[in-house]
């Protein structure tokens, strides 16, 4: 797995450093209810940008929606068994892949194969008519977004959100009524007279004191907590990263230790001006309304953007589904979705550093990005109709909301920031935000989808990449056509290793990462299948491959410096491919691997029977690797 800057050692130490300074006290961070946030957001955060549910065309909305749900009734959503410094660890979100054909998405040990969306109306035979539906509307989304996200003057999208954040906060819409906000005002960092700035020195990845490799591996860790009938086995293993996730007893002095208690102030913060009371009066949260009345309670809240009328309005050229490529100069070419129910969470990790709440995604960079392109996140919560009845005084959007926190990496002097985002809200990290920052999403009540557009680095992790590379290793064979005996082009060690290497690569980033999430793909898609046997069948080729490499390194009579050379490059080779199996199989028949269902089990494939007769190497490579090293010996 690729590390970026520093070495284990060294962000430990740093890590511990800057714990030990923060000692029992809790970092300050701000919502939009806070003095201060806009100045923090526009300063220490500037590359997020937000976009208001209102500012999206309705039918998009509508569309992406239902797509949303369709996948997650169609099971498409699955945790994934990733793997955190040598630990296997479900997520706590479920996630599903989504992307340009043939693109893959590699984090934390795990390679995720798109579904493909669909980009135009030669809807594929792939999938069924309601996923291909589905996938067609996060195409749109994409596209959306890849407008969107690089249109715009810096700072325009938030800077007009954060003007009406600001005008929401400041009339206080008393209509709900939330008597916690004022209270919270009294546990703003900003009113701890600069305890805020001077309890806090030099911080380092204090999120990592749990997970050591957060900082560098990104993306999500074992930070994701456990969930449903995997709880026991993830707790299990996780007891002591839990133990160190949970908040500090000691609060005293901290100026946002009675933050966590005073939450309600964040559900006080409304996004809609004072005056707009049709949620109050229904009670029910905007995706519960009727299109109409939707339109018309987002109205009275609408930004005064230049884009307007373009984004709301039937004629969006961008979104026209018949373009194969979407406009603009950010390429997303996958979106992770993903999608948590907290009602179905036994046990959310309290974020740790700020006292910001529940997880559902613990902090990370997102990672196997091309360098500094932005992320676009699409946040949809489903709102509960029975709660929402019920609480008819508040606005069940606001309550409980879901949100986004942020910190600087590596640093215990800028406060944190939370972001609350209700229905439909859009959020972008642009810039070298990722890189410089970290993110974690805060569990509201409802359950939540994202969809998380990204330009995944994808020079190693396209079908078509892997399939040149083995056609490149498979130019070495050639074929007698009239016997069908099959020998080496070449037997340089070099061109040989190059030729092993690929094998390695096919048989471990490919086929045996798509063979251990079991059946996933082709149970809501067919589009993997066939490549995927190919790929297989050319592995196979190249079994044979290595069993004339190591004929040619058995075979007497050589040159004795040649041979040498080339038992050395095979006997690396074979070794570094025992070792794998041994990883995948460890990985498929780990103790959480047995609590999933068969069609999501991971399967140890490829996988042979000595006595195989279509095999030509066994699977378990022990003697072979015996064999050329006691030739080297000999040598
Ligand atoms: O759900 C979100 O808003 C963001 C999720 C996230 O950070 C991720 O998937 O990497
Ligand atoms: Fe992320």
């Amino acid at each position: 797995m690729k590390r970026s800057g520093g070495s284990e050692s060294e962000k430990r130490r740093k890590r511990r450093r800057l714990l030990q300074e923060l000692g029992d006290q809790r970092i300050p961070f701000l919502g939009p209810s806070d003095h201060g946030f806009q100045q923090l957001w526009e300063t220490s955060y500037s590359g997020l940008a937000l976009r208001r549910s209102c500012s999206l065309p309705e039918e998009l909305h509508g569309r992406v929606e239902a797509a949303l749900l369709t996948l997650r009734q169609r099971g498409c959503f699955l945790r994934d068994l990733v793997k955190v410094r040598d630990r296997d660890v479900f997520t706590a979100v479920s996630r599903v892949l989504l992307g340009q054909p043939g693109t893959t998405y590699r984090y934390l040990d795990t390679r995720l194969f798109t579904i493909p969306w669909h980009a135009d109306d030669q809807r594929g035979t792939c999938c069924d008519p309601d996923l291909s539906a589905a996938c067609k509307a996060l195409w749109e989304l994409n596209c959306f977004f890849c407008s969107d996200v690089g249109h715009r003057k810096e700072g325009d999208v938030f800077k007009q959100c954060r003007k009406e954040l600001v005008g929401a906060i400041e009339s206080k819409p008393s209509v709900e009524g939330d008597t916690e906000s004022k209270d919270s005002e009294e546990s703003k960092p900003s009113d701890d007279g600069g305890d805020s700035e001077s309890k806090q020195s030099e911080e380092g990845e204090t999120e990592s004191k749990h997970s050591e490799d957060w900082d560098i591996e990104s993306k999500h860790s074992e930070e994701e907590g456990p969930s449903s009938k995997q709880d026991a086995a993830w707790e299990s293993r996780h007891s002591d990263e839990m133990g160190d996730m949970k908040p500090k007893q000691t609060e005293l002095g901290s100026p946002t230790g009675s933050k966590q208690h005073s939450e309600g102030k964040h559900t006080g913060w409304k996004h809609r001006p004072a005056g707009s009371t049709e949620t109050e009066t229904t009670g029910l949260g905007p995706q519960e309304k009727p299109v109409a009345e939707l339109k018309h309670s987002l109205s009275g809240y609408h930004i005064e953007d230049e884009d307007e009328d373009q984004l709301s309005g039937q004629g969006c050229s961008h979104l026209n589904p018949a373009k194969t490529s979407c406009p603009g100069p950010a390429q997303f070419n996958v979106t992770l979705l993903n999608y948590m129910d907290p009602a179905a969470m036994s046990q959310l990790k309290e974020e740790p550093y700020y006292g910001m709440g529940k997880m559902a995604v613990g902090w990370h960079h997102d990672e196997n990005l091309v360098s500094l392109s932005p992320v676009a996140v699409y946040s949809y919560s489903c709102h509960d109709d029975d709660k929402a009845g019920v609480s008819s005084e508040e606005g069940p959007a606001e309550k409980g909301c879901w949100r986004i926190g942020l910190k600087v990496a590596w640093d215990i002097h800028t406060p944190g920031l939370t972001l609350p985002l209700q229905s439909g809200d859009c959020y972008y990290m642009r810039d070298d935000l990722n890189r410089t920052h970290q993110h974690c999403v805060l569990a509201g009540d409802s359950a939540r989808f994202s969809s998380t557009h990204r330009v995944a680095e994808c020079s190693t992790g396209t079908l078509d990449y892997i399939q040149s590379r083995c056609r490149e290793a498979l130019s070495n064979l050639s074929t007698d056509p009239e016997t069908g005996t099959h020998s080496l082009l070449s037997l340089l060690p070099a061109t040989l290793q190059g030729y092993e290497e690929i094998h390695n690569e096919v048989e471990f980033e490919w086929l045996r990462q798509y063979w251990f999430q079991g059946q996933r793909y082709t149970r809501f898609c067919s589009w993997w299948a066939r490549p995927m046997e190919q790929l297989e069948n050319d592995w196979r080729e190249m079994e044979l491959m290595t069993q004339l490499f190591l004929a040619a390194v058995e075979e007497e009579g050589q040159p004795e410096e040649g041979r040498r050379e080339m038992a050395e490059t095979l006997l690396t080779a074979l070794t570094d491919r025992q070792q794998h199996r041994q990883t995948w199989r460890d990985r498929c028949h780990s103790s959480l691997a047995q609590t999933l269902p068969p069609e999501e089990a991971p399967v140890d494939r490829p996988f042979w029977a000595d006595d195989d007769p279509s095999m030509p190497l066994p699977f378990d490579l022990a003697d072979i690797i015996n064999r050329v090293e006691s030739l080297l010996w000999r040598m």
